[in-house]
């Protein structure tokens, strides 16, 4: 069996955790580091899986999982270069680092995949992006892809997209939260209860992302089946015309793709 260390456990890294223990992968096989002592007992007790030090996860594990902040990757480099075994794989989960950095500080040759994972994760309902780098199989890839089918949606982008990925489904739960918790205030603003706009709202949003998912229709078709002539809900969609949301929502995506595509840049030989 392919044992497998998440090294890094901490939001994304536990998600990938649970996902894989749910799926069936025994807690045998799967292994996390953790830089902070207590979290590396609360992951015990609750997975039951064992917390080890980077360089033994290094010795033990056939994939490793890079889920640390893009910030905190050269010190984990600098602790894995000299351990990497030959023919170990590395999964890199983190936000705008190209596989050429892993490859670049690793033993040459080492296999890397670039994922962008999501936190649905945490609920089976992930959609993860996966790129090659240069020595990553065509085996690679579909143990990745299987891994991650364990925990939600898995597509195959060409890396140039990942910066892309990264600002749309990356990100883009957050984007949803963002609107959840906009609309729930809008319904106190009408007087609602907190608890009463709270459920309206999440069940509304649930309602439509199952339509999104499973009617197979367009979102503008979608959208034109709640807009009554002269409704109440066209009145709401000329304001959010006239307030730019749209044209908000195109240049905070823009944005996080290239905020994306500078942390990677943060790590080139010459930055
Ligand atoms: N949170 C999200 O929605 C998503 C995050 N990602 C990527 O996943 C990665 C992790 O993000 P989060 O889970 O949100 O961050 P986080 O801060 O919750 O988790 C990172 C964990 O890594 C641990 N860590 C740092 N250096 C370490 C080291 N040398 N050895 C062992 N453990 C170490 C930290 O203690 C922390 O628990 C990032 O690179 C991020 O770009 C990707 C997609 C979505
Ligand atoms: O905000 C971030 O940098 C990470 C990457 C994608 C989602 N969260």
């Amino acid at each position: 069996m392919t044992t497998i260390a998440i090294l890094g456990a901490g939001k994304i890294g536990e998600a990938l955790l649970a996902g894989l223990l749910k799926a069936g992968r025994r807690p045998a096989d799967v292994l996390f580091t953790e830089r902070y002592p207590q979290r590396v007992v609360e992951l015990t007790e609750q997975y039951g899986v064992r917390g080890v030090e980077n360089d033994e996860a290094a010795a033990l594990a056939d994939v490793l999982v890079v889920a640390v902040k893009p910030q905190d990757i050269e010190p984990l480099l600098d602790a894995l270069a000299p351990v990497v075994r030959p023919g170990t794989l590395v999964v890199s989960l983190a936000a705008g680092l190209p596989t050429s950095l892993y490859e670049r500080r690793l033993p040459a040759g080492t296999a890397v995949v670039r994922v962008m994972p999501n936190t649905p994760m945490l609920v089976g309902e992930a959609m993860s992006a996966i790129s090659a780098g240069s020595h990553a199989t065509a085996e690679h890839l579909a143990l990745v892809e299987e891994m991650l089918a364990s925990v939600g949606k898995v597509v195959r982008v060409p890396e140039s997209q990942q910066d892309a990925v990264t600002a749309l489904s990356g990100s883009g739960p957050a984007y949803f939260f963002f609107l959840v918790e906009a609309m729930i205030d809008a319904g106190i603003l009408l007087g609602l209860p907190r608890g009463v706009s709270t459920d309206l709202i999440i069940q509304s949003a649930v309602g439509a992302a199952l339509m999104l998912r499973d009617s197979g229709d367009h979102p503008v078709l979608l959208r034109e089946a709640v807009t009554s002539p002269g409704g109440t809900t066209i009145a709401a969609i000329r304001e959010l015309e006239n307030h730019g949301v749209r044209a908000a929502l195109l240049a905070a995506i823009e944005a996080a793709a290239l905020r994306s595509a500078q942390l990677g840049r943060a790590h080139e030989p010459s930055a």
